[in-house]
């Protein structure tokens, strides 16, 4: 059941990627959603903005979003420590089914596959999530997942956790703001995504922070190799071609690089540089069934070319609960039928993660 829906996800945003003829990704002020005092008027403004943004485009930038810049910068501050760490320290945290794919992953162990086989990601990451106690689990009757464990946290670094917990417990907050505002701009209930289907004390959230050593241009590996020099490798991508697996990611990039790509409907490649103060937002496929397909995923990329630049950024992926079942809300399908199965999040999340790793 649950394939069949992806392939007509897939097939979806194929069909109604005519309406995405964006050339750059619109900038939100999203003050008035964070803002307990802020005027109605200026709730419902910023509603309609997200409204436009999520429909037309899938990727928009938010400022004013009330995290503060210590959060943001100390996280990836902390990521850039954590990478330049020896790569045993570093494999003392390997992700693998056993750690529940939480963890780190060396350079070369992300894949993006396609229907003929995979090419490597050329990044390296530390993945948290959302922690489930299996016996917690078990004691509630609910079923167990290969995902359900705990994190593996680097304790060579004295202020990577305080860092990460509070960059985690801001983006859960900013998270649930901006989905109380897309329900608005849904005319859905402002409440519309809290409780069991992505309140902040259930959402299954992922923290990432990745880092992606400068790509080497042909021509540089050519130039490299007849002057007798190392030979780097070859131009390929810093993580392949993807669409988001949940609700709302959260990226927050490190300035100076460009090389998040999001894919237009022409099938260019719109760049989303940093800009200060912002996180990039974009939803994902959860978002694209909840509202029959008049929300997309967007495909997007990563390509860091920056000569001798490396760039961390560290997306939070703000996402339903486990066991929330989503498919297309009624209220959403305005006499259309509906084009997804419903959809056990948790199910779509191990089908997406078991797949991104040559291990
Ligand atoms: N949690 C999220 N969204 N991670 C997305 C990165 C995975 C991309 C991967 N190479 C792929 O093939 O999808
Ligand atoms: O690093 C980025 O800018 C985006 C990363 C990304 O797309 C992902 O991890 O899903
Ligand atoms: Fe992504």
């Amino acid at each position: 059941m649950f394939r069949s829906a992806a392939a007509r996800c897939t097939r979806l945003l194929q069909s109604s990627i005519g309406t995405r003829s964006f050339t750059s990704l619109p900038v939100i002020d999203v003050g008035p959603l964070v803002d307990p005092a802020a005027p109605r008027e200026s709730v419902t403004a910023v509603a309609q903005q997200l409204h436009k943004a999520c429909r037309d485009v899938g990727f928009f930038y938010i400022q004013n979003h009330g995290v503060p810049q210590h959060v943001t910068q100390g996280v990836l501050q902390q990521a850039h420590k954590w990478f330049a760490l020896p790569a045993e320290v570093k494999a003392s945290l390997l992700l693998s089914p056993a750690s529940h794919y939480r963890g780190y992953q060396p350079l070369g162990i992300n894949v993006t596959r396609h229907e003929s086989g995979f090419v490597q990601d050329w990044h390296e990451a530390l993945d948290l999530f959302r922690e489930e106690d299996a016996a917690a689990v078990k004691a509630a009757g609910r079923p167990s997942s290969v995902l359900h464990g705990p994190n593996l946290w680097p304790d060579q670094l004295p202020d990577f956790s305080t860092a990460l917990r509070a960059y985690i417990d801001a983006c859960l907050t900013l998270g649930e703001q901006l989905l109380r505002g897309i329900a608005l701009g849904l005319g859905l209930p402002e409440a519309y995504f809290g409780g069991q289907l992505a309140g902040p004390a259930g959402s299954y959230w992922v923290a990432r922070v990745i880092h992606y050593p400068p790509l080497q241009q042909v021509g540089q590996q050519q130039a490299a190799a007849a002057a007798g020099g190392e030979v780097g490798r070859e131009v390929q991508l810093s993580c392949g071609e993807h669409c988001d697996y949940g609700l709302l990611t959260l990226v927050n990039q490190d300035p100076h690089v460009t090389a998040l790509q999001v894919k237009n409907a022409s099938g260019q490649w719109v760049d989303a540089p940093p800009l200060p103060g912002t996180f990039v937002c974009n939803i994902g496929d959860m978002f694209q069934v909840l509202t029959n397909g008049m929300y997309k995923a967007t495909l997007h990329r990563v390509l860091n070319t920056a000569r001798g630049t490396p760039r961390v950024s560290a997306p939070f992926f703000y996402e339903p609960c486990f066991e929330a079942v989503l498919g297309p809300a009624p209220q959403l399908c305005r006499g259309q039928p509906p084009l997804f199965q419903p959809i056990r999040y948790g199910s779509h999340l191990e089908s997406k993660v078991l797949r991104n790793f040559e291990l």
